[in-house]
């Protein structure tokens, strides 16, 4: 019996039996259709002679006929209908049947007379059998190989797709997650799902560990597997990491973490030292790299080798670089072409920069980093008798200078800056964002002299290794940000580390020169960065105001502040409002609505308008785009603007369409991809960076008290470059500025430094050993010989089992022989 058939008993299941009149509709992305059936025979409560029937379907072919099983549901809208689960292709059963089906268009030259003799030959089972067994067709004489083929596919393809569709569905997944699956695994999808469920959480984006758990309970994998509990533990380290930003955790953490979702997916309590057992296992395996009690992402771990290898071999080439013209002199006739007088250290950043094969500069705002840069830029075309004229340069000698930014709104503000090209750095890698899954490696090296990269902060830590590792022996690189911003959303804090490790050639700019402006949001700017807020805080100043309020009263405190903002003509595009959270009276979401409703309401109740997910979209929204989608130069917090929106009757494929204009380019999303983008009136401080606004409008209130920190304060006020109206408790400001952020745990320092000492990869001969002591020191678990020693704490015990709840546990390494980090991490890329 097949797992379809194991899993259900259809006996009193309601069906439909009908061949297809027509397909009204199919999304092109995902499974789902809409088929217009001509009954033929049912057990429904359902007297007309067609239905309309939905669900996710494979290939379905119009005048076949298919057998589905599902429901009858009234739908508000559209009437009776029904909605299948599972359905198959009905075989044709009688002699007659088979031959008319076998010599039908599907089998391209098959006549009746070879159907006869396969009908003939098979007997009425003959699609089952040629199913079991392609074989069996070598018997008909009228047959060649070429034909063979053919009518081996044709039965393959339409019994084998239904029945992963089919076998998708059962196990729970939805038809766009669904169409994700096949797309990846194709007709292997069922047999690797049978084999190893949680091989999704690897290869399957948005696939948790409670789903694929409950797939490998179905059949029949024991909540004690190994496979389990190792899959459990990649989970758990990937939670860990990816959520804190750090690039490994410790042993402790991750047992109790592993523990944890273990015991919330099944009801089994799992002993620790299994679980000790099991990380050794993937230590031993390579899957997770244990180094100096820290434990990694095997990826990340080979990143912050990648990045420091990179940095290493540049800074080698420092001597290299060497200009016969006094640096001194060149500087004064870059001053006069800018009519402007350096201060001491920008003259000293432009100087090294020149000369540094890698150097930093960091600065909060207004300090004269663009100034800076564009010095470099300038006097490093001057060095090397380059023009800076991009008209100068062809496709076969491109432009030297490259200049790139993590996001599109970050290029595009280097380029108006500069006035050169710049663009994001995926699009100078040729990176297609799918990297992350397929672990391929930067398609292109670069070419050119200089390569500078803004935002740096944002850049996290693969990034950065694949970012660093297309750099050419020669090219000189400056890093530009400001190590006071939040650290980058994927894991790491590369520009912190580097700067940290002080190998990196670079400078600091600490004068601010916009003051003179009159501009208070930048002292404000560089208080808080110093963990101050100043004494004129409260009183409202030309550029900035304090509304002083509650949780409750925040949504009209920014009502009436943007009605105001609108009315003396500022747009949407002009005011953005952060906040921290998405949820509750002051969060995101909410403020959203308000906000659509000032800027683009549907006064007449005629406007043109989709929903999706709670939220509503018309023409002239702005939005904000999710994640990255670097096909489309479109990236995680890029903002643009609903500039068309098509409903699936007027569309090709029957889909809605929502048209999106970026600053770059318009980019169309169908129904399916909504996910991808949400309202922008409000957004959360992280998407914020690396854009600028004329207005920022930054709430904040206790409520909020886990997102009270420093970095995030920072980075909200350094957005606004005009207005900053701040509103809610003055004491939640306070706290925000007292509260600077932990470190992220991070190796980089210490690698780029070389005091990160690396243990040798586990090896049969050498094999990696925990042992789990609790805290009487007794070992009651002993899984090989020696290096690593795991002690737990058992303080905290739990009420039902008398296990601990929470594992103390330290790694000791007992066995330190130094030999090189990167043994068996060859051919890892950054995105395994
Ligand atoms: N040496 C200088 N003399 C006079 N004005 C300067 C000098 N350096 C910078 N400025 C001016 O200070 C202002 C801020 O400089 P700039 O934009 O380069 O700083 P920034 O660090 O890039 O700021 P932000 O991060 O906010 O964009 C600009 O108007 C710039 O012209």
């Amino acid at each position: 019996m097949d797992i379809q058939e194991e899993l259900f008993d259809a006996s009193a299941e309601p069906y439909i039996v009908g061949g297809i009149k027509a397909v009204f509709y199919q999304n092109p992305s995902n499974f789902y259709k809409v088929l217009l059936v001509q009954i033929t025979e049912t057990n429904c409560d359902y007297k007309e002679q067609e239905i309309v029937v939905t669900g996710s379907f494979g290939q379905i072919q119009e005048e076949e006929v298919y057998r589905f099983y599902g429901k009858l549901v009234d739908h508000p809208k559209f009437g009776m209908q029904f909605t299948s689960t599972r359905y198959h292709q009905e075989k044709p059963t009688s002699i007659e049947g088979l031959i008319h089906y076998l010599s039908g268009d599907k089998f391209p030259g098959i006549g009746e007379k070879t159907a006869e003799a396969i009908v003939d030959a098979l007997g009425e089972e003959a699609i089952d059998r040629i199913n079991a067994d392609p074989d069996v067709l070598v018997q008909i004489p009228q047959l060649n190989q070429k034909k063979r083929d053919t009518i081996v596919e044709v039965i393959q393809q339409s019994n084998g797709m239904e029945k992963i569709i089919i076998g998708l569905n059962q196990y729970g997944f939805g038809s766009q997650l669904a169409y994700s699956i096949y797309q990846t695994y194709q007709e292997k999808t069922l047999e690797i799902i049978q084999e190893n469920p949680y091989q999704l959480l690897e290869d399957i984006e948005h696939v948790g560990f409670k789903k694929a758990d409950a797939i490998a309970e179905q059949i029949g994998i024991k909540a004690d597997s190994p496979m389990r509990i190792k899959a459990a533990i990649l989970f758990s380290l990937n939670e860990l990491c990816l959520s804190n930003g750090d690039t490994y955790t410790y042993a402790e953490q991750l047992l109790t973490k592993t523990i944890e979702v273990l015991e919330s997916s099944r009801s089994f309590l799992i002993e620790p030292e299994s679980v000790a057992d099991e990380i050794v296992h993937l230590i031993d395996e390579n899957k997770l790299i244990e180094d100096n009690g820290k434990l990694y992402i095997r990826s990340l771990y080979a990143a912050e080798w990648g990045i420091t290898a990179s940095i290493h071999h540049m800074l080698e080439n420092s001597s290299k670089i060497k200009y016969s013209q006094d640096i001194d002199k060149e500087i004064k006739i870059v001053e006069k072409t800018f009519n402007i007088q350096y201060g001491k250290s920008q003259k000293e950043a432009i100087k090294k920069a020149v000369q540094s094969p890698i150097f930093i500069l960091t600065g909060g705002p207004g300090t004269g980093k663009t100034t800076v840069l564009n010095g470099i830029v300038t006097l490093y075309a001057e060095l090397n008798g380059l023009s800076l004229d991009v008209e100068d340069y062809t496709e076969e000698k491109p432009f030297p200078i490259l200049l790139a930014a993590p996001t599109g709104r970050a290029a595009k503000k280097m380029n108006e800056s500069t006035g050169l090209p710049s663009s994001t750095i995926h699009r100078l890698l040729g990176l297609n964002g799918s990297e992350n899954q397929a672990g391929e490696q930067a398609e292109k090296e670069l070419s050119g002299g200089l390569l500078i990269v803004d935002e740096m902060s944002m850049v996290d830590t693969w990034l950065a290794n694949q970012l660093l590792r297309a750099v050419p022996s020669g090219m000189q690189v400056l890093l530009v940000g400001d190590k006071d911003q939040l650290p980058s959303v994927g894991p790491g804090q590369v520009l912190h580390d580097l700067l940290a490790s002080q190998k990196v050639p670079s400078m600091e700019l600490n004068e601010i020169y916009r003051q003179g402006d009159g501009s208070s949001i930048i002292t404000l700017a560089h208080s808080i960065k110093n963990g101050e807020l100043p004494a004129d805080f409260l009183k409202p100043q030309r550029d900035r105001s304090f509304f002083n309020c509650s949780t409750f009263q925040i949504e009209e405190v920014i009502r009436q502040v943007v009605t105001k903002a609108k009315a003396k003509g500022f747009t949407a595009q002009d005011i953005q409002v952060l906040a921290p959270m998405y949820r509750g009276p002051a969060g995101i979401d909410a403020l959203n609505k308000m906000l659509q409703d000032i800027f683009n309401p549907n006064d007449t109740g005629r406007r043109k308008e989709v929903s999706f997910n709670n939220k509503v979209y018309r023409i002239g929204d702005k939005v904000l785009q999710l994640v990255n989608y670097p096909e489309m130069n479109v990236f995680n917090g890029d903002m643009g603007e609903i500039v068309g929106i098509t409903y699936a009757k007027e569309t090709e494929d029957k889909v809605d369409e929502i048209v999106i204009r970026f600053d770059a380019n318009e980019v169309t999303y169908k129904r399916s991809e909504w996910n991808k983008i949400t309202l922008a009136y409000c957004c959360s401080i992280h998407k914020s960076q690396g854009s600028e606004f004329k207005m920022v409008i930054l709430p904040m209130v206790k409520n909020y008290h886990r997102m009270l920190r420093r970095d995030l304060t920072y980075t909200a006020i350094t957005r606004a470059s005009e207005l900053l109206i701040l509103c809610g408790e003055p004491q939640a400001f306070h706290e925000s500025v007292m509260k600077s952020s932990a470190d992220r745990l991070t190796t980089l320092k210490e690698r780029i430094m070389g005091e990160e000492e690396s243990i040798k990869s586990p090896t049969d001969e050498n094999a990696t050993k925990i042992t789990v002591v609790p805290e009487s020191k007794e070992p009651v678990s002993s899984v090989t010989d020696q290096p690593v020693q795991l002690s737990m704490d058992q303080e905290n015990e739990s009420p039902q089992n008398g296990l601990p709840k929470e594992y103390k546990l330290t790694i000791s390494k007992v066995n330190n022989e130094e030999v090189d980090p990167m043994i068996g991490m060859e051919g890892v890329t950054p995105y395994q």
